[in-house]
């Protein structure tokens, strides 16, 4: 009884737990969770990572990434200033400690975007975010959205494709994620997505009034 108060209490006290998007480029990770940040804005805080690419017409400095070279990304990296970071399809990804307490600091669910040696070295923190997998019905169906998104090169969509081969076995290992939302219709998963995290959300909802 008493164990059951302080759990409660404490958990509450920690914040609300961090969520890990995660799956192939292309299966609608960033579809999904601006859907999620647009219906509960006051409830979610992205966590903005850095990288090396360019940015795409349309995404801002920032916002969507802080893009930066690989100088100094690794400056960062040395300092000790990120919690993971990876090479994707031959640029630097990354998530600032910054990036995730910006989030945390104003009470709100922290979202990561990550791939999935982002994933494999968050497990070794004490993050302890819910893990959700975003997949793609099919590989062909990967490939079309990817081209008709039409963000990438010929050169840059194989290099996605083939790693979305291996993110798609990633996500069948046992205890690889709690959550795997197969993203065909869009509403429909949107729809899994919000109820999997329905409990932090009213948790969040329940903290922000009482305060
Ligand atoms: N490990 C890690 N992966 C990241 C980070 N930010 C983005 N990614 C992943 O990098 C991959 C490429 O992202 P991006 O270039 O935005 O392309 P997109 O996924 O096709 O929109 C995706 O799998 C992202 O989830 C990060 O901070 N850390
Ligand atoms: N359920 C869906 N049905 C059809 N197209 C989708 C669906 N989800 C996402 N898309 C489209 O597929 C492309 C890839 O989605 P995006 O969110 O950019 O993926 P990711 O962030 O995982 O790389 C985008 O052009 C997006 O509009």
């Amino acid at each position: 009884m008493y164990m059951r108060y302080f759990s409660r209490v404490f958990s509450a006290m920690a914040g609300p737990r961090p969520v890990v998007l995660s799956g192939p480029s292309g299966a609608g990770k960033s579809t999904l969770l601006k859907k999620l940040m647009k219906e509960y804005d006051s409830v979610f805080g992205f966590s903005v990572s850095h990288t090396t690419r360019n940015p795409r017409p349309g995404e801002e400095n920032g916002r969507d990434y802080h893009y930066v070279t690989r100088e100094v990304m690794q400056a960062g990296i040395d300092n000790g200033d990120f919690i993971e970071n990876a090479e994707f399809s031959g640029n630097m990804y990354g998530t600032s400690k910054a990036a995730v307490q910006d989030v945390q600091a104003k009470n709100l669910i922290c979202i990561l975007d990550i791939d999935m040696q982002g994933v494999r070295n968050i497990k070794r923190t004490d993050l302890n975010p819910i893990y959700i997998s975003i997949q793609p019905p099919s590989l062909e169906v990967l490939e079309k959205r990817l081209r008709d998104r039409k963000t990438e090169s010929e050169e840059s969509l194989q290099r996605r494709l083939h790693a979305a081969k291996v993110e798609m076995e990633f996500s069948k290992e046992p205890g690889a994620f709690d959550v795997i939302i197969v993203n065909d219709v869009l509403e429909d998963s949107y729809g899994q997505l919000r109820n999997a995290l329905l409990e932090e959300i009213n948790k969040v909802k329940k903290i922000n009034m009482s305060s």
